[in-house]
């Protein structure tokens, strides 16, 4: 049973479930005003770190106002339970969004503003689940996003629980030439066979290829790219950048969500945590694996995984296990998007292999590079 109450506000409903707690739709009663709260679980997952990202997320959050960050409105503490206050998002999330078969649940195109030139639901299926694992066993600072792993390299495979069945990528080795050159069109386009053949319940190539949707994709990348450029001009790095993670309303407005992780370059302790890997496994970038110092273009690597994703209805690497995933990140090449998707989009795919690129001085090195590439 939710709480009917939650400081100031009233609960009307429950809009979803994270890693750490549960977001109610609820009422502002000083100004009626909707809002979506977020409380931590009190449960023995409500521990002090979860406390921190929540007082991180509204403190990150609290001094940013751009249309694609979600607004944080306060912070408390509902009889020893802290919450956030923030933006109510009345959509979906950025994988529903784009769902085949999601076009019922949205407005038709005409409802948003058009994309100018840059001015400059957490749901049962989306992703591995956050991660905060120490890969080390030394020194490490309690205070931050360090939980209670195991510390001797094992790793707690419930952040595997929603792991999509692993597929043999081997059969793509040495067939997908990416290129070398770090221009789009260095990208060589992949053979169009030998193609692996789909697993069950894939999306249809028709399906994922339909313009009306691959121009939601389109639209969505750019304003997620907005979001980015914002945030990394104000020196923070989201860190945990996944489809979970980013909503559209009904308007077709995009928010970047969950800074529960996010950092700020400027911070110190940010850059030079070695050892410790906080994100979520699927998306993390190599550097991030590593546990080396991340600046804006690991969360564009992690943008290159989602437009992967929603290109080829597939994950550029997957695997049983933690460290075969991270295996393959680390030293494999995906299969080429328009291997796994014939007909798909090559301008798109060429942005997407270029994100996902294992240096971070090989993938571009702005959001608005990113923008642009997208825009031509
Ligand atoms: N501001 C919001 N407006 C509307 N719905 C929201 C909002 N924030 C979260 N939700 C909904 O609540 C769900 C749970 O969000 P939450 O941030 O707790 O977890 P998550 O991001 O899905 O997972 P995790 O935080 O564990 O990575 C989301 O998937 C989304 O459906």
């Amino acid at each position: 049973m939710p709480p009917k109450v939650i400081g100031p506000y009233r609960v009307l409903e429950t809009l979803g479930s994270g890693g750490a707690g549960t977001v109610y739709r609820a009422l502002d009663r000083r100004t009626t005003d909707e809002v979506a709260l977020k409380l931590l679980s009190a449960g023995p997952a409500r521990d002090a770190r979860a406390a921190r990202r929540l007082a991180r997320e509204f403190d990150t959050l609290v001094d940013l106002s751009h249309p694609n960050v979600v607004k944080v409105f306060e912070s408390g503490v509902h009889q020893g339970v802290p919450y956030l206050a923030m933006e109510l998002i009345e959509g979906l999330t950025l994988r529903h969004y784009l769902d085949l078969g999601s076009d019922d649940r949205i407005s038709p195109p005409g409802g948003h503003t058009p994309r100018s030139p840059l001015s400059v639901l957490r749901t049962a299926d989306d992703d591995f689940g956050p991660s905060s694992h120490r890969i080390s066993d030394d020194s490490m600072d309690e205070s931050e996003d360090s939980d209670d792993s195991p510390h001797d390299g094992t790793f707690g495979l419930e952040a595997f629980a929603e792991e999509a069945p692993s597929e043999d990528l081997e059969s793509f080795a040495g067939g997908a030439d990416l290129g070398s050159d770090d221009s789009l069109e260095g990208f060589a386009l992949p053979p169009p066979t030998p193609r692996a053949p789909p697993p069950e319940g894939a999306p249809r190539d028709e399906d994922l290829n339909r313009p009306e949707r691959l121009g939601r994709l389109k639209d969505a990348m750019l304003q997620i790219c907005e979001a980015l450029a914002y945030i990394h001009g104000h020196g923070l790095v989201h860190r945990d950048l996944k489809p979970s993670n980013i909503m559209v309303d009904d308007d077709r407005q995009v928010r970047l969500m969950d800074f529960g992780l996010a950092k700020f370059l400027a911070d110190d302790a940010a850059i030079t945590e070695a050892g410790k890997l906080v994100g979520t496994y699927r998306y993390m970038a190599p550097e991030q694996i590593l546990g080396e110092p991340l600046d804006g273009r690991s969360d564009l690597y992690s943008l290159g995984v989602i437009l992967y994703e929603l290109l080829s209805g597939r994950p550029p690497f997957d695997a049983n296990t933690p460290h075969e995933l991270w295996r393959q990140v680390l030293e494999t090449e995906p299969p080429p998007v328009l291997a796994l998707n014939l007909h798909g989009d090559p301008q798109l795919a060429r942005v997407a292999h270029r994100l996902i690129r294992k240096e971070p001085d090989d993938r571009f090195q702005t959001a608005e590079e990113v923008y642009e590439a997208l825009s031509e």
